[in-house]
């Protein structure tokens, strides 16, 4: 017998870069999302005397032994168990590797989910998610599933109130982006900025400048061609702030029932893992209309449309990786455009970077816009003579109760 899970991805909606921290990884705020789109992870367990892991996968770049996080999953999974047993792994890859979408991660909860239900022994709540913490800052969100806020280096997870399904093209750029790699290069470029705005300080006080400004539309996304400028900043906190404050206008916008981000009364914070449960995550909201899907469809976009004014989506980068990854990249920036399309009546809600990339997202009110937006993308990349291939994939965001709902594959 064997279990055999799909192992969904996920999409940042938002995503700030804080300082980095003693321990090297960087303070993030983010909003994660899970996506439709999966890889499937089957698993099979047999007590046994000894450990024995092995591992097989149809991607070439996915490794095949104890760097593998799934692999890595299983191995601390039955020490914490006190279990020993003969488990085989099998990794069938759709999603892109070093995509941006968390799909190494996914695999390693979704292995956990597997061996548990194999084994018919499941480690505690907050025992798991202390585990997944340890393989991965993005594993976490996947033993949440549907919108959750990360924190700390991504590994803290709130779960949201979930957006209603909404459709989804994800365009993955032939180029692999390195998650630390990127991080690195982020701090290169504050580091830069730190020593322009130093210079210009001690330059004494009366040739003194003002601090340097970035013209958006030659740096990053923000400014779109409308020349838009910025102060250089040293930290990121205003960002952070931002996101902060976006999610806890997301939270308001969007649930009747509420989550407390407090830890006061109704929160079941447990331990020291910085987690906190939705206290009633399955509860039916009183919706207006008498069409349940439509006046749905009206909360996607309202709540998004809300979300792009509240804060990610106006002046400020919805993605801070997208500073330093377009200019490497600057065909991901055009790909991005091309989601988010120019006719009002027919372009994306959102569309943005996930991650540290390369896959870039568009949100869309229905399904013929969203497929519209994947023909932009396809054609475009068949004219190109760049040489980046662009794989399109159609899909839509999975609220919490269907990320669980359909988990286990037949
Ligand atoms: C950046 C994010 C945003 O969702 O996504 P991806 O683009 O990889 O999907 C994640 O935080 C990635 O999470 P994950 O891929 O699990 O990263 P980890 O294994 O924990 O860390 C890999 C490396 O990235 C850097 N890192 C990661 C997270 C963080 N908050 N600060 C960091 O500086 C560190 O150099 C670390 O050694
Ligand atoms: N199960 C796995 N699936 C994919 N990649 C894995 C896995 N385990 C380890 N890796 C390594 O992790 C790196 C990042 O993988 P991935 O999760 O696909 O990227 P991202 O976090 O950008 O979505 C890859 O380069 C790969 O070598």
């Amino acid at each position: 017998m064997s279990t055999r899970i799909r192992s969904y991805s996920k999409i940042n909606l938002g995503l700030a870069i804080g300082p980095t921290r003693p321990d090297g990884f960087h303070g993030l705020t983010t909003l994660y999302q899970t996506l439709d789109l999966h890889d499937l992870v089957t698993v099979s367990a047999k007590r046994s005397t000894a450990t024995r892991i092995s591992l097989t996968t149809n991607h070439p770049f996915v490794p095949r032994d104890g760097r593998n996080t799934a692999w890595r999953m299983v191995e601390q999974c039955l020490a914490r168990l006190g279990v020993t047993a003969v488990v085989e792994i099998h990794i069938e890859k759709r999603l892109p590797v070093q995509g941006g979408m968390g799909a190494g991660s996914a695999n390693a909860a979704a292995a956990l989910v597997a061996l548990e239900r194999e084994l018919g022994e499941a480690l505690a709540g907050v025992e798991r998610l202390k585990l997944a913490a340890e393989i991965g800052s993005d594993v976490p969100l996947f033993l949440l599933g549907g919108a959750v806020l990360g924190l700390g280096r991504g590994e803290q997870v709130i779960p949201m109130p979930d957006l209603p399904k909404t459709w989804c093209v994800v365009a993955v750029p032939s180029v692999g982006v390195s998650t630390p790699a990127t991080f690195k290069d982020w701090d290169q470029r504050r580091a830069a900025e730190a020593a322009v705005f130093s210079g210009a300080s001690t330059s004494g006080a009366h040739d003194a400048e003002p601090p340097k400004t970035v013209d958006a539309s030659e740096e990053g996304e923000l400014g779109e061609g409308h020349g838009v400028t910025r102060a250089v900043e040293l930290t990121s906190k205003p960002q952070i702030d931002k996101l902060h404050e976006l999610s806890l206008a997301y939270s308001s916008l969007s649930t009747p029932t509420g989550v407390s981000l407090t830890g006061k009364s109704g929160d079941s914070r447990s331990g020291t893992s910085g987690i906190v449960r939705d206290p009633n995550p399955e509860k039916k909201r009183d919706l207006p209309g008498e069409n349940q899907a439509d006046a749905m469809n009206d909360l996607a976009e309202n709540t998004l449309l809300a979300l792009v004014r509240t804060g990610i989506g106006s002046d400020g980068l919805q993605n801070d990786f997208e500073e330093v990854v377009f200019p490497q990249y600057p065909s991901l920036r055009i790909t991005k455009r091309q989601l988010m399309g120019n006719d009002l009546d027919s372009s994306a809600i959102y569309a943005a970077l996930s991650g540290s990339g390369s896959a870039l997202f568009g949100l869309y009110r229905s399904e013929r816009d969203a497929k519209a937006a994947q023909q932009r993308v396809q054609s475009s990349v068949a004219s190109s003579d760049e040489g980046i291939a662009v794989q399109v994939f159609l899909t839509e965001t999975l609220p919490r109760s269907e990320y669980w709902g359909r988990m286990f594959a037949e």
